[in-house]
């Protein structure tokens, strides 16, 4: 299925004989019409159109190019993958140029060979398309050095889309998520696909180690710097030379470091306690926490120009309970996993993947990971059951977010569908079932909203 074929062609004109006109020529396309900016926006939010054609010269002001240009704003303010195709006066170049460069796919001058109007069309569709396909397939694809993290929720997917684009930068990484969402396996991603970055990977949690350990801990020390330094030691961020290092639980650093890791950051040289020697460091830092760090800031608790520098790149991580599928993704997994390690072969029973999929997870993918450990060693037969995991039901009630018959309809079949191949694992014919449809449908539909069984 194309999705094309449920996405329009859009003909803006105010003109009724020239849009009667205009669409008799493209009668291939399905076709939808407007005469202005507001209804060419109504028809816009109601059919999700690929390609626009459009006069510049629009009511109230027809002899002008202000509405034209200003609908040419908002069409691609709204979805920019929209490939708008401009219909300007017989010498008006200067608009047409213009309103390229606002990011119009094509012009053309009226009046124009109804062939030559086909033809940009259908190469606008082809190119749509194929844009559109190339996002499916790149959503797909979870990177490489992501390959250990499961999931097929959208917005987490996005999160290992921006890891993936940013690795290859210098930019400082900050990871906010709950605990156990993670961070850390996130964290070793970045640096395993920052190809530029051949150094170590070395993680430290400031929320770990005492307040008067943890200035050694990261700069390193003399030897003699005080009592028991009985050798000169690296520290971590020496440590980390040419790779990454992973600062946990940043939101707990000390005022007094925090002031000497801004330095660092500032000057990108250490020096060990209890010596006088300036070490250059070349770095790259991730940064993590579960705490609001603006408001710590607000509060006075975090320095904010520290803040700033950690946070070039802020990447919020969705716990496990917004993940739409995850839960029973991921238990699947960590069923196969211990049971391997128990050389037991077992599987998920129905009411243990409803009580899964109903609980909350505060503790998110830890939590998750430690029940089914438990479950495996608990489980008598060849099923885990509720009993087994030992969660008590909870009902997932959900906010109502958007109104858009469309958007919801279509986020609804993406959830239930998800949830399906999840609850299924990935088999195909067994989601079908769930989902009430034959299985060539279930594969249309995957194929449509790029997800893999
Ligand atoms: N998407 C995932 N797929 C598979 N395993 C995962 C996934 N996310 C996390 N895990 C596993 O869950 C556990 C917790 O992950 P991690 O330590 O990265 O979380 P965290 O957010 O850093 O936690 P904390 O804030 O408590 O340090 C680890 O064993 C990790 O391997």
């Amino acid at each position: 299925m194309s999705p094309d074929k449920l996405q329009p062609l859009l003909i803006v004109e105010d003109d009724l004989a020239l849009q009667k006109q205009i669409k008799w020529s493209l009668d291939g396309f399905e076709s939808v019409t407007a005469h202005d900016r507001e209804s060419a926006m109504a028809q816009l939010r109601r059919h999700a159109p690929a390609v626009v054609t459009m006069d510049l010269g629009l009511p109230p002001d027809a002899d002008s190019v202000t509405e034209g240009f200003k609908l040419l704003e908002q069409i691609l303010g709204a979805d920019p993958d929209i490939k708008v195709i401009v219909l300007t006066g017989q010498n008006d170049q200067s608009n047409a140029l213009k309103a390229v460069a606002m990011g119009a796919y094509d012009f053309l001058a009226k009046p124009f060979e109804p062939e030559v109007l086909h033809l940009g069309v259908e190469r606008a569709f082809r190119l749509h398309q194929l844009q559109a396909e190339n996002k499916r397939l790149q959503a797909m694809q979870t990177p490489d050095a992501l390959a250990g993290l499961l999931t097929r929720d959208p917005q987490m997917l996005r999160v290992c889309r921006t890891i993936e684009k940013v690795a290859n930068t210098n930019a400082s990484v900050m990871l906010l998520g709950e605990s156990g969402t993670g961070k850390e396996v996130l964290a070793r991603g970045l640096h395993q696909q920052s190809h530029r970055r051949n150094g170590k990977f070395v993680a430290i949690n400031c929320a770990a180690i005492p307040e008067n350990l943890l200035e050694s801990e990261l700069f390193g020390y003399e030897k003699g710097a005080f009592t028991g330094a009985a050798k000169t030691t690296p520290g971590k961020i020496e440590t980390a030379h040419a790779g990454t290092l992973m600062l946990d639980e940043i939101g707990d650093m000390p005022m007094a470091l925090q002031a000497k890791l801004l330095r660092f950051l500032q000057e990108r040289v250490v020096e060990r306690v209890g010596g006088r020697q300036e070490i250059a460091v070349d770095v790259r830092i991730v940064c993590a926490t579960h705490q609001n760090l603006a408001q710590c800031v607000k509060e006075g608790r975090f320095r904010e120009d520290l803040y700033y520098r950690l946070a070039e790149i802020v990447v919020e991580i969705p716990p496990l309970r917004a993940r739409v599928g995850d839960a029973a993704l991921l238990a699947h997994a960590f069923v196969r996993r211990f049971g391997q390690e128990h050389r037991r072969n077992l599987t998920l029973a129905d009411d243990a993947l409803r009580a899964i999929e109903a609980h909350p997870w505060p503790g998110n993918i830890r939590e998750l990971e430690n029940c089914i450990k438990r479950a495996t060693i608990m489980a008598d037969g060849h099923q885990i059951t509720a009993e087994d995991v030992g969660l008590a039901g909870a009902d997932g009630a959900e906010g109502d977010r958007s109104l858009d018959l469309r958007v919801t309809r279509e986020a609804a079949e993406q959830r239930a569908v998800i949830a399906a191949l999840a609850r299924a694992d990935g088999t195909v014919a067994k989601a079908a079932d769930l989902l009430g449809v034959s299985r060539p449908t279930l594969y249309d539909l995957m194929h449509r909203l790029g997800l893999k069984p």
